[in-house]
């Protein structure tokens, strides 16, 4: 199976590997196009522009960091618009808002293409090793043509039904996410500032009702105030953002979400944005009486 693959960042990296180390043959293409070198060694053609990928594939995927560069490929000269047609299929995979991945969608469609919108939870790890969580939703025959890529990708995909209920649900689980990591992170300093020792806490709160692989796994390197990004801070903001204005549209009243994004802003001010979202817990350290 022949498959377009656009964005070779943290996770486009790691996703389009995994292909093609499970026999798909994979024309990559990234903005910055020395990244698809890496791929090249591993037996991956290189697309010189997004449309040059669509012309060549029948599915093309995306994963790109946010909706402008989401929308940037699709409809900017040289991108995907150009190229789709009957026949072809365009999944994006990036963590957008409804109302971007609506816009693709229509736009796709309009040409005679299919659209699936299919982000994923999960990070650099999961990318890595083929155990994401696919949220898709869409077209449901190209979910169906999809599914060799999405087993080889993650270990469990839902269909959710209409454009739109697939960014949904991904900004939900990741606002809850945002929401978590300020808790833990005031927790660990918490424990440091009163006197106890915060590895005892890691220790316990892995016995108990609230452990997560979140903090089992992010803990022990906070604790060295070791950041190194697999799901970067910006991103993880952009998504607390957009979470919020899906509360804003539904009348949701968000008072937790909308404090975790006032430290993950502040964090991005600071210059933080480009390590890991753990890297929260450096601001909330940093506040003393
Ligand atoms: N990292 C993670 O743990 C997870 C991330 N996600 C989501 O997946 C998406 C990708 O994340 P991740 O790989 O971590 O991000 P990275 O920042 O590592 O990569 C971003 C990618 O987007 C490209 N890009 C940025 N702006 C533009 C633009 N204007 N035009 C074209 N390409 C652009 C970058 O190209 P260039 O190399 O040229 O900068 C790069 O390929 C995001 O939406 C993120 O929220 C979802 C689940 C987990
Ligand atoms: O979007 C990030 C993730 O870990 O999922």
């Amino acid at each position: 199976m022949e498959v377009g693959f656009l964005g070779l960042g943290i996770m486009g990296k790691a996703m389009s590997m995994n292909l093609l180390k499970n026999g798909f043959k994979v024309t990559v293409w990234n903005r910055t196009l020395s990244k698809c070198n890496e791929l090249v060694e591993f037996g991956a053609s290189i697309g010189e522009t997004p449309a040059q990928v669509v012309k060549k594939c029948r599915l093309t995927i995306a994963m790109l960091s946010d909706p402008a560069a989401a929308l940037s490929v699709v409809f900017d000269k040289d991108g995907v618009l150009e190229q789709i047609d009957s026949g072809k299929g365009y999944i994006d995979m990036s963590t957008v808002d409804p109302e971007t991945s609506s816009k693709i969608s229509e736009a796709i469609t309009s040409k005679g293409g299919a659209f699936l919108e299919a982000p994923v939870s999960g990070s650099k790890q999961p990318a890595e090793t083929g155990q994401l969580v696919i949220l898709a939703a869409g077209d449901k025959g190209l979910y169906e043509e999809s599914i060799p890529a999405f087993d080889v990708l993650g270990k469990k995909s839902f269909f959710l039904g209409q454009v739109g209920n697939g960014a949904k649900m991904k900004l939900v689980v990741n606002m809850i996410m945002g929401s978590m990591m300020n808790a833990f992170s005031e927790g660990l300093v918490l424990s440091e500032r009163s006197g106890l020792n915060p590895h005892d806490l890691l220790d316990i709160l892995d016995l108990g009702a609230i452990a997560n692989p979140m903090f089992r796994g992010k803990g022990p390197a906070m604790l060295k105030s070791n950041h190194s990004p697999a799901f970067p801070l910006k991103h993880q903001q952009k998504d607390m953002r957009l979470a919020l204005a899906l509360g804003d549209e539904n009348a949701v009243s968000m008072p937790v979400a909308a404090a975790a994004n006032e430290s993950f802003k502040k964090a991005r001010s600071m210059g933080l944005g480009d390590l890991d979202f753990s890297a929260v817990y450096e601001i909330l350290k940093m506040t003393k009486d």
